[in-house]
């Protein structure tokens, strides 16, 4: 048995699918989705659950907030043998189009975080597997959100409320950026790094723009967002299983 440093969980309890999640009560909102679900640990902010969803076996685990803490989840789970990795998050908007209560899968993620800079060059892309995101989209679509469902490039930034420097929403919003959260970056470079796949989707929870005037994710429509795309991500998974046996 090998214990996973950080997350401590033993490396033996990890099968080849995880659903990663910011927040360890969306973990375990996840986790009573599944079939025999158990917990496996709860370490920092990380709170890792293991079970089954339409016979496909998986394991859900909380990265908390930022890319240097959820990279050292993503980097133990892939040691761990995890070939395929979902997150499911909530984001701002950065488009007129989706307000709160939508839905968007996320094609690339825009690299303005500061982790992923100390891995891999300027250049490189942080993209999602194509199998992956047209997986979830299309559970997404099925998944009844309260808002619309799109997919498209998000932004990965670190700072969340603003400092002397403006933050840049303004100006990847011109270049048709949907959305901004805070760790699809380092899940798409590291898993282009050690050569599994991953993709993303995330719930709208209000104008990303206005987060230093209020920011209020507990409102209803952002709860039903949360759900529906929590039962895609499922979906998705097992989807994924099913192509893979
Ligand atoms: O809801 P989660 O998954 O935590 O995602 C988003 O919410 C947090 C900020 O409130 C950041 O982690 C951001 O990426
Ligand atoms: O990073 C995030 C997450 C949710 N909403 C935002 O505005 N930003």
């Amino acid at each position: 048995m090998a214990l996973m440093p950080i997350l401590q969980i033993e490396s033996e309890d990890v099968p080849e699918l995880a659903i990663v999640c910011g927040d360890p009560f969306r973990a375990a909102a996840i986790a009573e989705k599944l079939d025999g679900a158990v917990e496996l640990g709860h370490a920092r902010e990380y709170r890792s659950f293991k079970g089954r969803y339409k016979g496909a076996e998986l394991v859900v685990v909380s990265h908390g907030v930022g890319c240097p803490g959820a990279a050292v989840c993503f980097e133990e789970l892939i040691k761990a043998g995890v070939k395929t990795i979902i997150r499911v998050g909530t984001a701002g908007s950065l488009s007129g189009s989706y307000a709160a209560g939508s839905l968007i899968v996320s094609t690339a993620a825009a690299r303005e975080d500061g982790l992923t800079r100390q891995l891999v060059p300027a250049g490189f892309p942080a993209a999602a597997d194509s199998q992956v995101t047209d997986a979830l989209y299309a559970a997404a679509l099925a998944s009844n959100p309260p808002g619309a469902v799109a997919k498209g490039i998000t932004l990965t930034i670190d700072a969340f409320f603003s400092g002397a420097v403006e933050l840049p929403h303004e100006m990847y919003k011109r270049a048709g950026v949907i959305a901004v959260e805070m760790e699809i970056s380092a899940l798409y470079v590291i898993a282009a790094l050690r050569g599994i796949r991953a993709g993303a989707i995330v719930a709208l929870d209000g104008d990303s723009t206005a987060v230093d005037e209020g920011y209020d994710p507990h409102r209803n429509i952002v709860g039903e967002a949360v759900d529906a795309e929590i039962r895609a991500a499922l979906e998705a998974m097992a989807a994924l299983a099913r192509q893979a046996s």
